[in-house]
């Protein structure tokens, strides 16, 4: 039975498959459907992350980071030929990207030409440029300010990378200076560069919430761009303002992200201060409605005649002159300008706020007032228009001058006490070291070989000591040739009659140093000059007229604070940090421009030289004598002089040692497009000063 029930089965069997087939087939197509359903909402999901949302359209803004393998390849693979400058943390590179190089996905990058930004990490202050650069390029959109396209970084060399837009002509300082571009004749081409730069602070200081204070304004940090126009770059001292008095310092190093993208956690740390200690200065920030514009009753000198040639392009007799109108305050001021100055200066504690830190240090409160203290004297000393007991810059330049006529090392006892006292102490040191060398060779050596002649022995050079001098000595030789190459380079293209005979003397002069000692002149006059400001930063040659060709050369760094002659008096000697710091490094540049010099050049005879040499005191005389036209660079072709005379009164209005008693940069734009009243020469700078008892010379008329 049971095997017939067997035989029977094949058909029960399937029968029985048969029943199973719908639900199986049910079941595949449920999970089919399931899949399907899963893939569509992971699709959907993923559509939804891939949608432009705010945050994304954040991203899409620079900085950006880069590909380094990209940039080593838009450059050659950081080749010299494609060197654009060499900056104080790093060279910058022109590069080529490829075209339609994609960031990311979604963006793809249009412009192919970038400057790249190499700097080697190490330093704290060219991180804190790196970061602040970042910082200040995400929150900033302006044409006339250059902006920064991204960074990349190389962890394996440790490298850090900044990516701008490309500006053909580099800087101002080159195209001014070293290049003597034939376009910067153009007198509309120079007064086209001043609005730009003006512009860009207007922004900065008005526009941008919170204003930002750029902190390092000169010709290499202005850099021009195929048309010559001009646009501000480098924000590594830049810092945010909130408010009034209260300044925004980043910290990088303790929290939060600076920008997109960027691994580092850093995070703006702001600091509200105390009362700043400005006793006796409260009724000089109590600004006046004048001429249309806000002023306060330092920055003018109203005088009978108004028309700008009455002011500054004649020369006045002092009948002709009228009266200024000054208020005793004013005078008070004048007389006695370094108590203004001292009212300026903040409390101690409010100095370390400002200071950028070096080298990761923070100095206590003695050492504070020390640097502040020497910060004012490197500003006085600068200063030649009022006559100090001590320290004047025109005792410093003529005993320099009359050192160089004299083709004399310059004592190191005319040099300030502070700087003549570090240079002795430098110079013993370099006795001791030498002696030093000398007891160790000669306990090698026999004495015969000492006295015969100073030379080593050769087999001696393998040391090591030696062999890093070996090293020192020949890089300091090509430096130097190379040095010698570009100026023969600045001798041909120049365009500047008067620099022919300052070249041809420099070359002189260059190898009569070269056979003098490590020190070149320049160098013990600048010591005595700027004191600790310069020594903070030895390979600046911004300001000075010793020139250093700077294509593809030497650039500047700035030190904790700015740049020598271009820092506000305030900003050096510690006190408040405010926009009208820039408003004053921007006086020093348009009288830099207009003059087509640096703030410290010394060209032509040396009689002419004591009293150019330092250009604010030249302007200062030039005012009071009526002669401000003479201030223009001889090379400007189609002069227009009223917009001349307009912008050498707009910048002495920006040098005003009191900071209230600058212009605002709004006000600055304002004078030079015209929309605001001519300005009147300030006091300062008046053909006639007040004399220091007014009231006294009064009676006495009388
Ligand atoms: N975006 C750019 N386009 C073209 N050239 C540039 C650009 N950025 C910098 N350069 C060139 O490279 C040089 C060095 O620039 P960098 O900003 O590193 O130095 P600096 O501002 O002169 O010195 P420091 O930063 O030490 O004050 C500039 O003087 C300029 O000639």
């Amino acid at each position: 039975m049971p095997s017939r029930h067997l035989l029977s089965s094949p058909s029960a069997a399937h029968h029985g498959t048969n029943h199973l087939l719908p639900p199986l087939a049910g079941g595949l197509t449920a999970a089919f459907s399931c899949l399907l359903l899963l893939v569509l909402c992971l699709r959907r999901i993923s559509k939804k992350r891939t949608a432009p949302s705010a945050s994304d359209t954040d991203s899409k803004k620079p900085p950006h980071r880069f590909s380094y393998s990209a940039l080593r390849r838009a450059t050659s693979n950081f080749s010299p030929s494609n060197r654009l400058g060499q900056g104080g943390f790093g060279a910058v590179y022109r590069g080529e990207l490829k075209p339609g190089y994609r960031l990311s996905r979604d963006i793809v990058f249009t412009s192919s030409r970038v400057a790249v930004k190499v700097m080697d990490s190490g330093s704290l202050q060219g991180e804190r440029e790196f970061q602040n650069e970042l910082l200040f390029s995400s929150k900033i959109d302006c044409k006339y300010i250059v902006s920064v396209m991204g960074f990349s970084s190389n962890p394996r060399k440790r490298r850090m990378l900044l990516i701008y837009e490309l500006m053909e002509n580099g800087s101002l300082q080159d195209c001014l200076f070293h290049k003597k571009s034939e376009e910067l004749r153009n007198w509309d081409k120079r007064f086209l560069i001043a609005m730009n730069i003006a512009r860009g602070l207007e922004y900065l200081h008005h526009y941008c919430d919170p204003p930002v204070i750029h902190g390092d304004i000169k010709p290499s940090n202005i850099l021009l761009d195929g048309g010559f126009n001009a646009k501000i770059a480098d924000f590594g001292l830049a810092r945010f303002k909130v408010e009034d008095n209260n300044i925004v310092e980043v910290d990088f190093k303790k929290e939060g992200s600076v920008t997109n993208g960027v691994e580092d956690n850093g995070s703006v740390m702001e600091e509200t201060e105390s009362a700043i200690t400005t006793s006796g200065f409260e009724e000089v920030n109590n600004v006046h409605h004048l001429g249309g514009m806000e002023r306060s009753p330092e920055s003018v000198i109203v005088r009978v005649e108004a028309s700008p040639e009455a002011v500054v392009g004649v020369e006045l007799s002092p009948e002709a002159e009228s009266a200024p109108v000054v208020s005793p305050r004013t005078v008070a001021a004048m007389a006695s300008p370094s108590d203004g100055l001292e009212k300026t200066s903040v409390s101690e504690g409010n100095f370390d706020r400002f200071s950028v830190e070096s080298g990761g240090e923070r100095s206590g409160l003695k050492k504070k007032k020390k640097k502040s203290v020497s910060g004012k004297d490197w500003w006085w000393k600068q200063d030649t228009a009022v006559d100090r007991e001590s320290g004047t810059v025109k005792d410093y330049v003529m005993e320099w001058i009359g050192n160089e006529i004299k083709k004399e090392r310059p004592r190191s006892d005319w040099i300030g006490a502070s700087s003549s006292s570090q240079t002795v102490g430098k110079m013993e040191k370099k006795k001791k070291k030498k002696r030093r060398q000398l007891d160790w060779w000669v306990s090698l050596d026999d004495e015969r070989n000492v006295k015969k002649d100073k030379r080593r022995p050769a087999r001696e050079w393998w040391k090591e000591e030696y062999c890093e001098e070996l090293e020192r000595k020949k890089k300091k030789k090509k430096k130097k040739q190379t040095q010698g190459s570009m100026s023969d380079d600045c001798y041909t293209a120049n365009w500047w009659p008067r620099d022919a005979e300052f070249y041809a003397d420099r070359k002189k002069k260059r190898s009569r140093s070269r056979s003098r000692g490590s020190l070149g002149s320049m160098d013990w006059w600048l010591e005595g000059i700027s004191g600790e400001l310069w020594r903070a930063r030895k390979n600046s040659y911004d300001s000075i007229s010793w020139e250093i060709p700077k294509s593809g050369g030497i650039s500047s760094t700035p030190s904790m604070r700015g740049t020598v002659c271009y820092i506000a008096p305030e900003y050096g000697g510690g006190a408040e940090v405010s926009e009208k710091c820039d408003v004053y490094s921007f006086g020093v540049l348009l009288l830099v421009l207009i003059a087509g010099r640096r703030p410290l050049q010394v060209t032509g005879s040396p009689m002419s030289e004591f009293q150019r040499a330092n250009l604010l005191s030249w302007a200062r005389h030039l005012a009071r004598a009526g002669k401000l036209l003479d201030l223009v660079d001889q090379n400007i072709l189609s002069l227009n002089k009223e917009q001349a005379l307009l912008c050498i009164t707009v910048a002495l209005l920006c040098l005003q040692k009191s900071p209230s008693s600058r212009p605002s940069m709004k006000e600055v734009v304002g004078m030079l497009s015209g929309d605001l009243a001519a300005p009147q020469l300030p006091v300062e700078f008046s053909p006639s000063p007040p004399s220091r008892f007014p009231f006294k010379s009064r009676k006495k008329v009388r």
